[in-house]
């Protein structure tokens, strides 16, 4: 088989309320749905959904890099898929949204062309996952009433983002396991807002009312990570910190995680999320496979990557949820709270129409 055209279609969805994380605040999702056209006639998708924050790209950075590869890749063979990293690797350095496009358009042709679903291609460790669902920064009340309206919808994992104002954030905390009860697990994501001597603070008085905490520190910081781990009760999860394979064995022989978020838009695709999650498991740290805020297409592909891999201990894929659903899109996982069960459809398992 041979790519015969690579096409980007830049798409924007509403969000129903805006999502206000640490460094930034999001009203709508600005991605690029990649598409990928071949001499069999089968036809890959893939996203790619950069953050300027954290990979320092943006969509129009994204979409140059990926009219690049489209030149460079077509006549390739998309099954070949270490061969047309390596491709991309020696042509365009970084660029790792562009390329996770291009990686997730790539298993879907595989998965299509095996007549399997990606979650049994890559591992075929289950059908179903967990996913959580994450609160943006809101006032205590705000948080504990979305936080009831989850946990009566059937999820059991919440995360909620931290690090604006430390009264607020613990104020919101208390508010929140108070509405939930006991059972849920409640997890925090500061993206990069404290030191280590705040983490450290924090997480003192944050105390057994959560059970980890994602990205305290700046995401450069890496230094500091094995002192705050030794000197918190809850796990240390490292997502902005961890891009590359070469990340992920620096922090985790250094002791300084115990979970690891992997972000298909990090890691540019599925091939390189196998790289970071093989390091982790052989150092006995789990992962966790996050988003951007992504369409279905991008989170779909993680989901069936969570769905393969018994070391993935967690889900954050939790975009869609907030999303006014694309008519463009259909298939994929279907959720009941926060289990999402993969089609046996091959590839993606997902039809969209562009
Ligand atoms: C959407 C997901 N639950 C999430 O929180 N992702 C990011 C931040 C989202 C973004 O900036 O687009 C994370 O830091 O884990
Ligand atoms: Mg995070």
């Amino acid at each position: 088989m041979k790519i015969t055209k690579i096409e980007t279609f830049r798409q924007q969805v509403e969000l129903t309320e805006p999502f206000k994380i640490s460094f930034r605040t999001i009203t709508a999702v600005d991605t690029l749905i990649v598409k990928i056209s071949t001499d069999a006639g089968l036809v890959g998708f893939g996203e790619a959904s950069p953050i300027e924050q954290v990979t320092a790209e943006s969509v129009d950075t994204e979409q140059v890099a990926l009219d690049f590869f489209a030149d460079l890749l077509v006549g390739s063979d998309p099954c070949a898929i270490e061969a047309l990293h390596t491709k991309m690797d020696s042509a365009l350095a970084g660029h790792t949204a562009a390329k996770a496009g291009i990686d997730i358009a790539c298993f879907d042709l595989l998965g299509k062309q095996a007549g399997l679903p990606l979650w049994k291609l890559l591992g075929g460790n289950a059908n179903q996952i967990v996913s959580d669902v994450t609160l943006g920064i809101e006032s205590p009340e705000k948080a504990a009433q979305d936080a009831k309206k989850w946990v009566a919808q059937g999820f059991t994992e919440l995360k909620l983002k931290v690090g604006v104002d430390d009264a607020s954030d613990l104020a919101t905390v208390k508010a929140v396991r108070e509405a939930v009860g006991p059972d849920i697990d409640l997890r925090l994501d500061a993206n990069q807002a404290w030191t280590a001597k705040h983490t450290i603070h924090m997480m003192a008085q944050f105390g057994d009312l959560v059970s980890a905490v994602e990205q305290p520190l700046p995401a450069d910081d890496t230094r500091d990570l094995a002192l705050v781990r030794a000197n918190i009760d809850q796990q240390l999860m490292v997502d902005e910190s961890v891009h590359s394979a070469k990340d992920a064995l620096k922090i985790v022989a250094d002791g300084g995680a115990d979970l690891i978020n992997i972000k298909l838009q990090k890691s540019s695709g599925l091939w390189g999320a196998e790289q970071i999650n093989a390091i982790a498991e052989s150092a006995g740290v789990n992962t966790m496979l996050g988003c951007m805020l992504e369409t279905k297409v991008g989170l779909t592909a993680a989901a069936h990557f969570v769905a393969a891999h018994k070391n993935v201990h967690f889900a954050d894929l939790d975009g869609f949820l907030t999303f006014k659903a694309p008519a463009w899109l259909h298939g994929g996982f279907e959720n009941d709270g926060g289990v999402f069960t993969l089609s046996d459809e091959p590839g993606l398992g997902m039809t969209i129409d562009l």
